[in-house]
């Protein structure tokens, strides 16, 4: 096969950029803007916002590697402008300058959207020659000898009027001399009837149902943030500060929107950016502002009176209403005849796709589809049905049309259409005005969390800030979850959360990766929080530099990161933000902490600024040298921290001498479940007599206490200096003996005692007298937890006695112990009694 003249024949098919449907493949492909689309092996290698890692393969390499890896059929799949016909024409071209694909001898390329409309019978041979005329005839039989060596290339499978299931056709063809519909000739190719041993390239946009062909798939990625910084970049190469800007200002109002990876979308925004920027003109700062420039300019382009123009959008929209009721991304004449654009027909090429000699007509993008949809309802008074029908006609097939008419109901967001086009109708728009206010209330104050996102997508497009404080502030305090917000939703929330201003909790619980766009996104809501909750999440390392950003200087008062792990160097940076916040509370339970990140918390526990009052460590392994360097801090007169949570951190003896201070202002601290032994707590006790100590409440449940531990307890509770009130030692098998020393406590008048807990401290009938007897000396307890011991029905009728003559006891916890039902009868006597 001649090459040059296939290169020709490619070369050809040159067309002149159009705003919505791009530039020609030809001139991408000789020209310097051309960016490489990524693919990925299957759409759930996507991320959460579509966007993906840049370590994906180009789509030209992922196909050549199968091609030449013997894979027969290759099926491109990826939405409208994601760049599929460029990458195939690319492959061709490269093919025919012997650049790629060698394996091949032939190459046939053909849009299926134009065969369509092929009439009657032809044998597979006359439609080679018919579609590739630089053929010559006598080359035909020799490909036909060796189908190994041919490769065809179908484009538009989604505009293939035709059924490709094998179990509807009546039979495929095999003879390549046979005369059949080219219906027929396409699906015995597809299914190896016909030149079995060929390869196959397809590309097709997702069409729900679409089995066939089967093959590899690979999804069209299209431009990730930095294709698409690429792409500007060339597109602006002539002047590299209007890249700049252009390429900010679209990664900070659209860079959010799945649509921004088709790089259609992206000439077309730049298009519209270049000419603004010329103009001296501001930019779009919605999704809708940019479709009323695309508009304006196309109606505009075409120099129709306001009438005729406002005739071409309402027939615009009834073919966008008819394509997403019947799922046609395509319309023929008579359709186009019955949706009235009349002799405008001919100038829709400006606003449609046309193709074939039938022709058909489909519109470049499918929001470009659903702006039409929603422009053409607002400016068309007479049609009966109002926004709820419209919207629940459409409901599921239509992803924007909520999106544009909030953005159009904005007189400032609508203005430069109204100059071709007129006035939007006064009364459909206040009657849009007037549903979005209500269903907006009514959405935020319940409590489904993706309703509320979408409203904030919506409130978004407003670009109207009274109107959100007015609508959202109500909702403000209502605490929903957030969790695993897209970036397009972490957009949304932080402009809503911005405008409200100060709020009582972002919610983010059990957010699966919190990548740094969506941080950074969400940065200035959360300065705005007074509570975070990210607990359960996982942070992308970029994320971490914007929520101690969001800290630093920001309203927060407590941030709850319990199981979120964090690197050594994560851990740091956010240790830059504690350092000058008004963070109160830190919940860092289960963070996999080690000695290496307490120095860092030391050190932003005393940076001066710090307001820091109550820390939660719990289940993180610090150890010994960890500790040691907390307490540093804590004798430090710039730490303010009062409560101090160790569940679990691997403490032992070695750490305790560290812990007391004369100036450690410590109310609160829990050691439970570390294995203190006798020598660590009775450091602990010696702390605890100095006069001044401020703890009131202390935890050791499960510390290896001993009975001596128990006696110096008691000796500093009655020592007459202690502040303690609150008392947990459960989980240490002392005995009633080695428990006796705590009753004594209680029944001291200097005790002040509130709160004691000796659950499984194997107590048995044998502490009654005494626990009795300390319980009427008139001590200050409130609580008394004997839960999980060996008390019997005998001690009973006494406890609960006590109990209830007791005047600061609240509630005596008698569960699982070894109290039959004979007694409940008792304990429900006096309310004060749980069993
Ligand atoms: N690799 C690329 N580099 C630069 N621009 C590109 C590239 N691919 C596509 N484009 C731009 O995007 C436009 C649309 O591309 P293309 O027609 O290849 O998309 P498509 O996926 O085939 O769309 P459809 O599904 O509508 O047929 C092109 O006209 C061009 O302006």
């Amino acid at each position: 096969m001649d090459k040059d003249s296939m290169l020709t024949h490619i070369l050809q098919s040159e067309g002149p950029a159009s705003l919505l449907g791009g530039q020609s493949p030809v001139t991408v492909i000789n020209g310097s803007q051309h960016i490489s689309p990524l693919t990925s092996g299957g759409p759930e290698a996507r991320g959460p916002d579509g966007e993906a890692d840049s370590g994906r393969p180009s789509l030209d390499s992922a196909i050549r590697t199968a091609l030449s890896e013997g894979t027969k059929t290759v099926v491109l799949e990826g939405p409208d402008g994601s760049g599929k016909t460029t990458a195939l024409q690319r492959l061709v071209v490269g093919w025919a300058r012997g650049r790629n694909l060698q394996n091949f001898s032939f190459v046939f390329h053909f849009g299926l959207g134009r065969l369509n409309s092929l009439g009657g019978a032809l044998s597979l041979e006359a439609l080679m020659l018919r579609h590739h005329g630089h053929l010559l005839p006598g080359s035909v039989p020799q490909l036909l000898q060796d189908p190994e060596g041919v490769l065809f290339v179908f484009d538009d499978l989604d505009q293939w009027r035709h059924s490709l299931d094998p179990s509807a056709l009546p039979h495929l063809c095999s003879d390549p001399g046979e005369e059949a519909p080219v219906s027929r000739l396409v699906a015995g190719l597809l299914h190896g009837s016909l030149l079995r041993g060929a390869s196959f390239l397809v590309a097709t946009r997702p069409a729900e149902g679409q089995k066939f062909p089967s093959g590899a798939r690979l999804q069209v990625l299209g431009f990730l943030k930095p294709q698409r910084e690429a792409y500007m970049e060339g597109f602006f190469s002539a002047d590299p500060a209007a890249a700049t800007t252009a390429r900010r200002h679209m990664e900070s109002t659209l860079g959010f929107y799945d649509i921004c990876t088709s790089p259609r979308f992206c000439w077309t925004v730049c298009s519209v950016y270049k000419s603004l920027m010329d103009a001296g003109a501001k930019l779009p700062e919605t999704l809708t502002q940019l479709y009323v420039e695309i508009l304006a300019r196309l109606i505009q382009s075409l120099q129709l009176n306001e009438a005729r123009s406002r005739a071409l959008v309402s027939a615009l929209g009834k073919m966008a209403s008819h394509c997403l009721l019947h799922q046609h991304s395509s319309c023929t004449k008579e359709e186009m005849d019955s949706f009235g654009f009349g002799q405008d027909l001919a100038s829709v090429g400006v606003f449609l796709r046309v193709d074939g000699d039938g022709p058909v007509f489909s519109f470049h993008s499918q929001p470009m589809l659903e702006f039409n949809l929603a422009t053409s309802f607002l400016l068309d008074a007479s049609a009966a049905e109002g926004v709820e029908e419209l919207l629940e006609r459409h409901r599921g097939r239509a992803d924007f049309l909520d999106v544009f008419l909030t953005g159009l109901s904005e007189p400032a967001q609508r203005r430069p259409l109204e100059a071709p086009l007129g006035e939007l109708d006064p009364g459909r728009v206040a009657d849009f005005a007037r549903w979005f206010r209500s269903s907006s209330e009514a959405t935020l104050k319940g409590r489904h969390k993706d309703q509320h996102r979408r409203r904030f997508h919506l409130l978004l497009q407003t670009q109207n800030e009274s109107l959100v404080k007015e609508v959202a502030a109500a909702s403000a305090q209502t605490g929903i979850g957030y969790g695993d917000p897209t970036l397009r939703d972490c957009v949304a929330l932080n402009y809503v959360f911005s405008c409200i201003g100060e709020m009582e909790l972002l919610n983010l619980y059990r957010t699966r990766d919190l990548t740094e766009e969506q941080a950074k996104a969400l940065a200035p809501a959360m300065s705005l929080c007074r509570k975070i909750n990210l607990s359960d999440s996982s942070l992308s390392p970029g994320a971490v530099p914007h929520l101690a950003s969001a800290l630093s200087g920001g309203l927060t008062e407590e941030l709850d990161l319990s199981h979120v792990r964090l690197g050594e160097e994560e851990f740091r940076r956010l240790c830059e933000g504690l350092r000058n916040c008004k963070l109160r509370v830190l919940k860092l339970l289960a963070c996999e902490l080690t000695e290496a990140v307490c120095g860092d918390l030391a050190s932003a526990l005393t940076s001066g600024a710090a307001q820091l009052r109550e820390m939660d460590v719990r289940f993180n392994p610090i150890g010994d040298r960890g500790f040691v360097k907390l307490c540093k801090a804590l004798q430090s007169p710039l730490c303010r921290l009062q409560e101090l949570k160790l569940q679990k951190c691997e403490l032992t003896a070695a750490s305790m001498e560290a812990l007391m201070s004369d100036r450690c202002l410590l109310t609160e601290l829990d050691l439970s479940l570390n294995n203190l032994g006798q020598e660590g707590a009775l450091l602990l006790c010696h702390a605890l007599r100095r006069p001044g100590c401020p703890i009131e409440k202390l935890s050791l449940s499960r510390c290896e206490l001993t009975p001596p531990v128990f006696r110096e307890l008691s000796s500093a509770l009655r020592g007459g200096t202690s502040r303690l009130k609150s008392l947990v030692v459960g989980l240490n098998a002392v005995g009633d003996e080695g428990v006796k020393p705590l009753w004594e406590a209680v029944a001291h008048p200097n005790c002040v005692h509130e709160d004691l807990d000796v659950e499984m401290t194997g107590l048995t009938d044998e502490c009654a007298r005494d626990l009795c007897a300390a319980l009427r000396a008139g001590g200050a307890l409130r609580s008394l937890e004997l839960r999980n011991n060996s008390l019997t029905d005998a001690s009973v009728p006494a406890l609960v006695r006590a109990a209830q003559d007791s005047d600061s006891m609240q509630e005596m916890n008698l569960q699982y112990n070894d109290i039959s039902e004979d007694v409940f009868d008792v304990m429900d006597e006096c309310g004060k009694i749980r069993y």
